[in-house]
């Protein structure tokens, strides 16, 4: 079977343009009860396949939920480094919510109209700076869950440090226009994670701006817990001169046990040991090499409790780390221990370490972070006289906060252009480099997951998909992640009113039942492309175009990306070749003279245009498949004239 030719490419471009410009003119903006970005987008390589392969600039990105495309041109001007733009599959608009008014969008960007940015804590003028160059920014301290809960809805980013607590109710109440959440500093215990994934909305952090003010804070607070400084200043300020009562204890040649040897944890083990300690750590995760080369030993937790004079907390608030520090921990430790905690007060039980204070067993203890924050004004060890406190101030330089403010502000609107951010917390992070070449593959993988559930009959529940890429290169040498997401989204978003990206996209397809497996062949291609094809297939469902399934019993659709565009290759067991552009109809024919003609007239007719047409036949006069491309959708009376026409066996109209 060989592909035939495909015809009528003279005028494309004129009509792509013609297409993009009545887009643009009907382009949706916002009101505060709308979400302002168009409906799902997927990324477009432009016309031209070297323009694509040279240069992001040139990726647009075509809206292609609908029969109307909007393309839109990026501005990388101030692009980090660290993320990159690719794709809106993080855009998680419901097409029914949005709305169309003449454009306003002509001046911001590859934003369009700009986005609302909630900023609900206190945030570095200069990050507001950076939003306020491409966003609406509402500061809003201190709400209340509820006054949180009616803002969200009016926003397309929210801005949080600590204090705000992004719960469940947020996300959903967020549905529909959330599309990020950023949390400007390192922990995201007070964010939902699950939630956020489930609702589409990326949760992007700030890691590495205050690794330095958190360190110094530690050590700080371990200096004067151990020389009394808080407690002997408020002696001192209230008349009193209590020389021996405040005799401290040194920290030279003492063991501290750095709990969480991760960016904070390390800054603190090497400032420690420039104090002279002896430094040991407990992380289950950190290579030991990066503990070597500072000179600190990596060891079990029990060891590190039980030998420490000193104990530093850097390990993050998870279900695993949730009070690790308890009576047990307690009792295993050195009598007369010191413990600093710039952590997240969840690690401690709190009571357990009052009651560990009162014994004798924890001589003191210098805490910047709280269960609850703040603690209640009677709180036992808040006002216990072993206990030095600060309000969580271990972020809280300035540099910090503006360093900060900066990093999150950058990342949130990355994460509006569609960029993935190289902090995203609940998104696969995709290397830069491969998000360039894998772009045209991107829009290839949704379409074509699109049209294979167009195939499926009414009534199947699908159960099963096996995405099949075709590449010169190993198995280890291709990120797919991307593409998986991007097929599944073609084939769920056209059977329900869910949204999916590459934040839900795993996440959407197992609470529908949809198993998704990948399977990688090595074909004798160029090296140099990512992928030679990639293939779809739907098993254990009937079709509607009896044609499409293969051999095995199951649907199938091979798709290319040629020219950087992209290509429907195969339908069933026939070779096509055909744009997979506008809208598409595939017809099972008798192989004979003049069915060409007689299906283009039936079109011409209806006044629809036809832009591409492919047929593949298994063998001379036998059967063939004709897939047409057309730009309009045909009407009924259309799709009638060409199923009455004798030869053709069967025939369906795809919409991509
Ligand atoms: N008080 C404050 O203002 C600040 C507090 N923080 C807190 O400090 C924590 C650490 O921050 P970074 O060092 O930047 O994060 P990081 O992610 O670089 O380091 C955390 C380390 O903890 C380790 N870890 C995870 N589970 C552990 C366990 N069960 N036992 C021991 N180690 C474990 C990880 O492997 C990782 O190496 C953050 O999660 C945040 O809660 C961070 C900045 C400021
Ligand atoms: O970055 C962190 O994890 C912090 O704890 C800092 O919190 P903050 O932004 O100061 O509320």
């Amino acid at each position: 079977m060989k592909p035939s030719l495909a015809r009528d490419q003279r005028n494309r471009k004129s009509r792509k343009k013609e297409k993009a410009k009545k887009k643009k003119e009907s382009m949706a903006s916002s009101a505060c009860t709308k979400p302002i970005f168009p409906s799902s987008f997927t990324l477009s390589s432009s016309s031209s396949s070297s323009e694509s392969k040279s240069k992001l600039s040139h990726v647009s990105f075509i809206k292609s939920t609908s029969t109307l495309p909007i393309y839109r041109k990026l501005s990388h001007a101030n692009l980090s480094k660290r993320s990159l733009a690719v794709n809106s599959v993080l855009k998680t608009v419901d097409p029914s919510e949005t709305s169309v008014k003449s454009s306003k969008s002509e001046n911001v960007g590859s934003l369009g109209e700009k986005p609302t940015i909630l900023v609900s804590e206190k945030l570095g003028e200069a990050g507001l700076e950076v939003l306020r160059s491409l966003g609406h920014v509402e500061c809003a301290y201190d709400l209340s869950q509820e006054e949180l809960c009616s803002k969200i809805s009016c926003c397309d980013a929210l801005i949080v440090r600590s204090g705000t607590k992004v719960t469940r109710e947020v996300f959903e109440a967020g549905k529909g226009r959330l599309k990020v959440v950023g949390r400007a500093g390192v922990g995201i215990d007070n964010v939902d994670l699950q939630a956020a994934t489930e609702f589409g909305c990326l949760v992007v952090n700030a890691p590495t701006a205050n690794t330095i003010a958190a360190a110094e804070h530690g050590i700080a607070l371990l200096a004067a817990m151990a020389r009394n400084i808080a407690q002997a200043d408020a002696s001192t300020k209230a008349g009193k001169w209590q020389r021996s009562k405040y005799v401290g204890v040194s920290m030279v040649g003492k063991t501290l046990a750095v709990m969480g040897f991760g960016k904070v944890g390390s800054e603190v083990a090497r400032r420690a040991k420039g104090l002279g300690m002896h430094v040991i750590a407990h992380d289950p995760y950190a290579p030991a090499d990066r503990a070597r080369a500072i000179g600190v030993d990596l060891v079990s937790f029990d060891q590190a409790i039980a030998t420490a004079d000193f104990i530093s907390l850097h390990m993050p608030l998870t279900p695993t780390t949730n009070k690790v520090f308890n009576d047990d921990s307690f009792a295993k430790m050195k009598k007369g221990v010191r413990i600093v905690n710039v952590a997240r007060g969840g690690v401690i039980d709190e009571d357990a370490l009052v009651r560990a204070l009162d014994s004798g067993i924890v001589a003191q203890a210098a805490l910047d972070v709280f269960t609850e924050e703040p603690p209640s004004k009677d709180s036992k060890l808040v006002q216990h006289e072993n206990v030095t406190v600060t309000p969580h101030l271990g972020a809280s330089t300035k540099e910090a906060q503006e360093g900060v403010a900066i990093e999150i502000a950058e990342a949130v609107l990355g994460a509006l252009k569609g960029e993935l951010s190289a902090t995203a917390v609940n998104a696969p992070m995709v290397a830069p480099e491969v998000l360039s070449e894998l772009a045209p593959y991107v829009v290839l993988a949704e379409k074509l997951g699109r049209l294979a559930v167009q195939l499926v009959s009414g009534g199947s529940g699908i159960k099963s998909v096996k995405v099949v890429y075709r590449s010169a290169r190993g198995p280890d040498d291709l990120d797919t992640r991307l593409l998986r997401a991007m097929v599944t989204k073609g084939i769920i978003e056209p059977i329900s009113n869910t949204i999916v990206n590459l934040v839900n996209a795993d996440f959407i397809a197992k609470q529908k039942g949809l198993r998704i497996s990948e399977e990688r062949v090595v074909v004798d291609s160029s090296p140099e492309l990512p992928l030679d094809s990639i293939q779809v297939q739907i098993s254990s469902v009937d079709s509607k175009f009896a044609s499409a399934v293969a051999e095995g019993g199951h649907i199938n659709i091979d798709g290319k990306v040629k020219f950087g565009e992209p290509h429907l290759t195969c339908v069933g067991s026939f070779d096509v070749d055909v744009s997979l552009e506008g809208n598409l109809i595939l017809c099972r024919q008798v192989d004979q003279p003049g069915m060409i003609g007689r299906v283009g007239n039936i079109l011409g007719e209806q006044n629809v245009n036809v832009s591409f047409m492919s047929v593949g036949r298994t063998s001379r006069r036998k059967k063939a498949i004709m897939a047409i491309g057309v730009d309009e959708e045909p009407n009924k009376q259309a799709l009638d004239n060409i199923g009455a026409v004798p030869a053709i066996e069967e025939f369906v109209f795809l919409k991509l």
